[in-house]
């Protein structure tokens, strides 16, 4: 697995290089400003950053205790449960929801446990369509309904049926949009309270699922979601098509929740663990040069 993450940043790092093309041992702070706006660190941010460097020449090692401090957030401990492990995926219409619902699936079973999928989002017949492909192809379980009906009757009989078979996992799509704001959150709102009344406790975990490649314009749809619904985990998809990687320590600072994994590609594999040791080294090594390396030429 290691490497993934480095590896989905190339695009991040080729926008570094536009303001910093030679990588060098230190950094000036107003130089360093640069570097992280171009990664899209968001501005408040970078200046809190900035702002707590009294250096005036910037290592990788400052730098690197100043990144990590803005992902204290990122661990997770999973929540006491009883199985199934219920799980609702949240987040707007073409984030990467019914692909990484389909990772996450892949992943759980990869695990040796038994999975379910909910076709929740009953607003669009396609997204029904889509999930449903996923789940032949991967050969899980799904239960879905037609365009238009209850989708908390979906979760229920998802969780229903996981319960009287006796499986582990249970992942539950929703709507990223209806015709209203407040229907999407009475909608949601629902949900929850369905899967606690088909599964006291669950769901044991809701997951926001953000399109990585918009880089900081997601925090405040990530906070409109989190006033809704009550967030626990975020994954960011597509960080592999993006220059924009540096918008991660923003979302993660801004909304004080952890990054459980990030999507590094299409295929059902291509969810990583987010490690945010790898993160950042990923970033500072299209920054810094190792101060041996620079010392010997
Ligand atoms: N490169 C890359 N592409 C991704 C990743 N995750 C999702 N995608 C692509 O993003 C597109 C949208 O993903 P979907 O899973 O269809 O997104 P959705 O939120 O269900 O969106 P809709 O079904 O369109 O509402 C698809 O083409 C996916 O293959 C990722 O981690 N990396």
């Amino acid at each position: 697995m290691f490497g993934f993450i480095k590896k989905s940043l190339a695009r991040t790092a080729d926008a570094i290089r536009t303001v910093a093309p030679k990588r060098k041992i230190s950094f000036t702070k107003g130089e360093l400003e640069d570097i992280l706006l171009e990664a899209d660190v968001e501005y408040d941010l970078v200046e809190i950053i900035i702002n707590e460097i009294y250096q005036d020449k910037v290592t990788r090692d400052i730098l690197r205790s100043k990144l990590l401090a803005t992902l204290a957030y990122t661990s997770y401990k999973e929540p006491e449960f009883t199985a199934p492990f219920v799980e609702l995926i949240v987040g707007v219409n073409g984030a990467g929801k019914t692909t990484t619902i389909s990772k996450l699936a892949q992943r759980y079973k990869n695990e040796g446990k038994k999975v379910i999928l909910g076709a929740g989002d009953t607003f669009r017949a396609a997204a029904i369509e889509q999930l449903t492909l996923w789940s032949k192809k991967l050969d899980i379980p799904i239960v879905s309904s037609k365009q238009g009906h209850d989708s908390s009757a979906v979760a229920f009989d998802t969780i229903d049926s996981a319960k009287a078979k006796g499986f582990d996992n249970v992942i539950i799509d929703t709507a990223g949009r209806l015709h209203t704001q407040t229907n999407l959150a009475n909608e949601l709102k629902k949900i929850n309270r369905i899967c606690d009344k088909a599964h006291p406790g669950s769901p044991h975990r809701t997951i926001l699922i953000i399109d990585g490649t918009q880089g900081n314009s997601a925090i405040a749809q990530a906070k409109a979601f989190n006033e809704m619904i009550g967030i626990d985990g975020i994954i960011i998809t597509k960080l592999d098509g993006t220059a924009k990687g540096g918008s991660i320590f923003s979302i993660a600072y801004a909304l004080e929740l952890p990054i459980l994994f990030v999507g590094t590609g299409e295929q059902p594999e291509n969810l990583t663990p987010f490690d945010k040791y790898e993160f950042v080294d990923g970033l500072l090594d299209a920054i810094f040069v190792e101060e041996e390396i620079a010392s010997n030429k």
